[in-house]
């Protein structure tokens, strides 16, 4: 978190959990649990499955609640016979400002590949909504000490065609897979290896000046007791949160990260 530009991110990925009537109460509580300041200080997302998206937008709207919100994923077409699929101009409409695009789940469960990824952030960007683009290797890469390239290549492939003013707009989160729903957390030195041969990679790509500009996040088994460590890597702007942030208060603590970072 080195840059006094990029404003740092906490992210709540909820995937499939919580109804409309969990989601609300849930958003209450965290609203309530973070003052003015520390949302001002740290941007605060939830991305609530497709169902919950109404009324998340009714309580944040209602409430004037200092909290973003968006989906998991988007269709790369605008509308059309896509039966079971969101369109970005939808989550636009639902005043989502942030979609997850790549995720590992859905690499493994729905066969999404470079090219799908890469259609999915072009679609977000085109309809005015900010890709949270994950990449992240297996067990298996990381044994064979793969994972810098298999990330980069990840990477290449997300952002292939995108200009640099677009770059710009994209949210990068490094997810291990090893790493995710199992408690097996990256050390913050694992994180930063990858997060800063992101940004080196995205400066020979889109140059110094854009890298400087895109937030990378760390996500995997973040919690309220490893957060700040993994915070004080440079590269690293926030963090992906899945079971973490289905829990208020265990959010909120992750988003007071500033606070338990040594002065
Ligand atoms: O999108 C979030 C990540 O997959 C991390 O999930 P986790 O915090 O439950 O390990």
């Amino acid at each position: 978190m080195a840059s006094a530009t990029r404003r740092p991110l906490m992210a709540g990925n909820w995937k499939m959990n919580l109804n409309h009537l969990e989601a609300n109460l849930l958003v209450q509580k965290l609203a309530a649990s973070l003052t003015e300041k520390q949302l001002s200080e740290v941007e605060t997302v939830v991305l609530p499955p497709y169902t919950d998206l109404r009324t998340v937008q009714t309580a944040v709207d209602g409430d004037k609640l200092l909290i973003g919100y968006g989906a998991q994923d988007l269709s790369p077409y605008p509308s059309g016979a896509y039966t079971g699929d969101i369109a970005g101009p939808m989550l636009a409409k639902l005043g989502c400002t942030y979609v997850v695009v790549g995720h590992s789940e859905r690499r493994a469960f729905h066969n999404e590949d470079d090219a799908i990824v890469n259609a999915k952030v072009q679609a977000a960007l085109t309809h005015g909504l900010t890709p949270i683009l994950c990449v992240g290797e297996g067990l298996e890469v990381r044994e064979r000490g793969e994972h810098v390239p298999h990330c980069c290549d990840q990477l290449d492939g997300a952002l292939n065609g995108l200009t640099p003013e677009q770059v710009t707009r994209v949210v990068v989160a490094y997810e291990p897979v090893w790493a995710i729903g199992t408690g097996k957390t990256a050390t913050p030195e694992d994180a930063q290896e990858v997060c800063g041969a992101v940004r080196t990679r995205l400066v020979e790509t889109f140059g110094q000046e854009t890298a400087d500009q895109v937030r990378i996040l760390y996500g995997g088994s973040v919690k309220a007791s490893n957060v700040a460590a993994i915070m004080a890597q440079p590269d690293v702007d926030g963090a992906l949160v899945g079971g973490a942030s289905l829990d208020a208060e265990e959010f909120a603590q992750i988003c007071r990260f500033p606070e338990h970072i040594a002065r």
